[in-house]
């Protein structure tokens, strides 16, 4: 992704108020991990124009990045309304994977149709650990899909993920990071007081959440 459109996206981001700030009471994430912030991708939905710039910059990537991709896989729940936009931009097939399979009907795990052998792009909406979109695909590739790639939004550029990417064998590739944000953040003088607290809560994320959980 492009300097420009990584700053582009950070904007539109703070823009929607998707990115909140609360060190005081933090955050609980799905790791389990306490943190002073939480970026809500959900609301990109519900804003047309951010909503376009999100899914063309999602599509050029993907475009530009993996031609030769067959189908584009979301994650449960917030990475299906992506996969939706952007396997529609590029006329391709696209499956969502569960983050567990039903108990019932047909106890998938994977909804849509996966043929042996097709690669996969698999798009998920943020990255804080990695966990949620590794374990996703991991469901695609016991499913015999094969994946090329994994795309999101938004990468926290944590230490763990990048550990975890490191061991898969696919790329990650994201639009924006946790970095773009803090630079816009210390340039609005409502985000601004936080600038210290987020830093020193980038610094060790883990130590942060022992000590405030
Ligand atoms: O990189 P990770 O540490 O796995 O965290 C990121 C995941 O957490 C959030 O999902 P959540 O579990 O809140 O579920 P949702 O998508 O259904 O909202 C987010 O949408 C990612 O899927
Ligand atoms: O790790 C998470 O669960 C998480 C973090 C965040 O900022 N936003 C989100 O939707 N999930």
């Amino acid at each position: 992704m492009t300097v420009a459109k990584a700053d582009l996206v950070a904007q539109k981001l703070l823009e929607i108020k998707a990115v909140n700030f609360s060190p005081e009471t933090p955050y609980t994430w799905a790791s389990g991990l306490k943190a002073p912030i939480y970026t809500d991708n959900r609301l990109i939905m519900s804003y047309p124009s951010v909503r376009t710039t999100v899914e063309d910059a999602l599509a050029e990537l993907i475009k530009e990045n993996f031609p030769d991709v067959d189908v584009i896989a979301g994650t449960a729940t917030a990475g299906i309304p992506h996969a939706a936009f952007v396997s529609e931009r590029l006329d391709l097939p696209m499956i969502y994977v569960r983050s567990s399979a039903k108990d019932h009907g047909k106890q998938n795990a994977i909804e849509g149709a996966l043929k042996p052998g097709v690669k996969v792009v698999i798009i998920e909406d943020l990255i804080s650990t990695g966990g949620s979109v590794i374990t996703a695909a991991d469901k695609i590739q016991e499913a015999g899909g094969e994946v090329i790639a994994a795309v999101a939004i938004f990468d926290y550029l944590l230490g763990a993920s990048k550990e975890a990417f490191e061991k898969v064998g696919y790329p990650l590739m994201t639009l924006t990071n946790y970095v773009k944000i803090l630079d816009y953040a210390v340039k609005d003088p409502k985000l601004s007081p936080y600038y210290d607290k987020l830093m020193d809560w980038y610094k060790d994320p883990k130590a942060w959440s022992e000590i405030h959980g």
